[in-house]
């Protein structure tokens, strides 16, 4: 088969767009990993599908699967080239547009800058709703939150890694360090991502406070490695720094890809918001073998 894509960019978190408001292309885990190789696909981090609205309370449904073939919950720089697609290719005139993820429903909103802010619902810090087993575990308490010692078995290291847990629709885990140039994102990264007091695997975000309003972040994701980008990570090292007493409610959130504005209010009902920049890169067709 031959099908039409869309290759997008969120802060060079990068993505394959599918336009299946017409019918579904019934892809396989296996056509999604092709489609994100980038030796013998197209190449991305995420391929995001756009699907027709499942309830009146929405106008589309975002489905995401991770480069590995995996289908994931939530992607918030994939949410803001999400708005983008629809708009420029007319599927809707809206501004502001609600779309129905596996995490529930998020708000998109264009700016007239051409950047879009994502209403990211609440940050979930209760561990089992991550969900991260703390059987045996003793929490490390900072400010109104909370560190988990996590020991990487069979590894020479002995001491623990400490790690806060939250999830933003997906599972996160935050650790903070001095420098991220410097941090073992390739070593710890998938050591984390794998371990198993995290059922689901978890993203692993490396935070680096520069000052109360500004960090630096690193994150291996779930499925893919490390981006250059992560949505949900930078919501999640934010909430984590508010809740760690760290961080004000508006921090400038610098990656290897680009520049994210969180804010985020700091009360378990207050939903996190993320604004950032969403850019088409081409578009074009490819052929799939039909099974795969
Ligand atoms: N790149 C994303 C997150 C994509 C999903 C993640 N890898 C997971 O497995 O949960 C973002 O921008 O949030």
């Amino acid at each position: 088969m031959q099908i039409r894509f869309t290759k997008m960019q969120g802060a060079g978190n990068d993505f394959v767009v599918l336009d299946e408001t017409q019918g579904r292309l019934n892809l396989t885990p296996a056509h999604y990993r092709l489609l994100a190789d980038r030796h013998f696909g197209v190449g991305a981090d995420q391929i995001l599908s756009v699907r027709p609205a499942p309830t009146p309370e929405v106008d589309f449904e975002y489905v995401i699967h991770n480069a590995d073939g995996g289908e994931v919950q939530q992607c918030g720089n994939g949410a803001r080239c999400f708005a983008r697609y629809v708009r420029e290719r007319g599927l809707t005139h809206k501004d502001r547009i609600r779309v129905q993820t596996r995490a529930g429903v998020i708000t998109l909103q264009l700016t007239p800058d051409g950047e879009v802010t994502v209403d990211m619902g609440c940050p979930v810090f209760e561990p089992a709703r991550v969900p991260f087993d703390t059987r045996g575990l003793q929490p490390v308490p900072q400010g109104s939150g909370q560190k988990w010692p996590l020991m990487l078995d069979g590894q020479a290291q002995a001491a623990p890694v400490f790690v806060s847990v939250v999830s933003m629709g997906n599972p996160h885990a935050v650790l903070l360090v001095e420098d991220v140039d410097t941090a073992p994102v390739a070593q710890l990264g998938p050591w984390i991502e794998s371990h198993p007091r995290f059922p689901e695997r978890v993203n692993v975000g490396f935070l680096q406070v520069v000052a109360r309003d500004h960090v630096r972040l690193r994150v291996y994701e779930r499925g893919v490695g490390e981006t250059l980008a992560c949505g949900t990570g930078a919501c999640a090292a934010v909430a984590v720094g508010v809740r760690l007493g760290l961080l004000d409610h508006a921090v400038q959130v610098d990656t290897r890809g680009g520049r994210l504005r969180i804010a985020w209010g700091g009360r378990d009902a207050d939903p996190v918001f993320m604004t950032g920049p969403a850019t088409t890169v081409f578009e074009g067709q490819i052929r799939l073998p039909d099974t795969l």
